[in-house]
C-alpha cells in the first residue's frame, strides 16, 4: 500500500516505524520539506483525502498535534492510538484511515505493534457504517 507518513521530530520509535513500513513493502509518501506539526498534519490528510495514500501515519511527540491537523482536512478520520485494540478499533469502528502515535511515549517496538493493528485491520464493521457516515454531517 501506499502510506503517507510525517512526523515532526525523529527518534528510535519514528525510525522504527519507518523501517516497519519499508520492511512491509509499503510506499512510503513524504512531505518534500520539513514542517511544523500542524503542516505536517495536514499533509498527511490531505495525501489521503487526495488518493496518493491508502493511508496515513502522523506522529509527534504527544500525536495530539498532527491528529487534530489531519483532521481538519475534509474526509480525513485521525485516531490516536498507544495499543494494538485502540489501533484495531479505530479502524473497525471508525474507518480511521490516518493512524496517529506519539514519538515520545511509544516504545519502537509498541509503536510497530500499533502500526501493524492498523493495517491489517483491512475493513470496518459493516454494523458501523451508519455511524461513520454520520461524521461527515457538518
Ligand atoms: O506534540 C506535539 C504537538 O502536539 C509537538 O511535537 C510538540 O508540541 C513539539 O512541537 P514544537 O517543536 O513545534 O514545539
Amino acid at each position: 500500500m501506499r502510506i503517507a507518513f510525517a512526523s515532526d521530530d525523529e527518534n528510535e520509535t519514528t525510525r522504527a516505524v519507518v523501517e516497519a513500513l519499508a520492511a512491509a513493502g509499503h510506499e512510503i509518501v513524504r512531505p518534500g520539506d520539513a514542517g511544523n506539526w500542524p503542516d505536517l498534519g495536514r499533509f498527511v490528510g490531505q495525501a489521503v483525502v487526495d488518493g496518493r495514500a491508502d493511508y496515513g501515519v502522523v506522529m509527534c511527540w504527544t500525536g495530539t498535534g498532527t491528529a487534530i491537523a489531519a483532521n481538519k482536512v475534509p474526509g480525513v478520520r485521525a485516531a490516536l492510538a498507544w495499543d494494538p485494540w485502540i489501533a484495531k478499533g479505530a479502524r473497525l469502528w471508525n474507518d480511521a484511515n490516518v493512524l496517529a502515535m506519539s514519538l515520545k511515549r511509544l516504545a519502537p517496538d509498541v509503536a510497530v505493534e500499533v502500526l501493524q493493528a492498523f493495517l491489517d485491520t483491512a475493513e470496518p464493521d459493516p454494523d458501523e457504517a451508519a455511524n461513520i457516515a454520520a461524521i461527515e454531517r457538518p
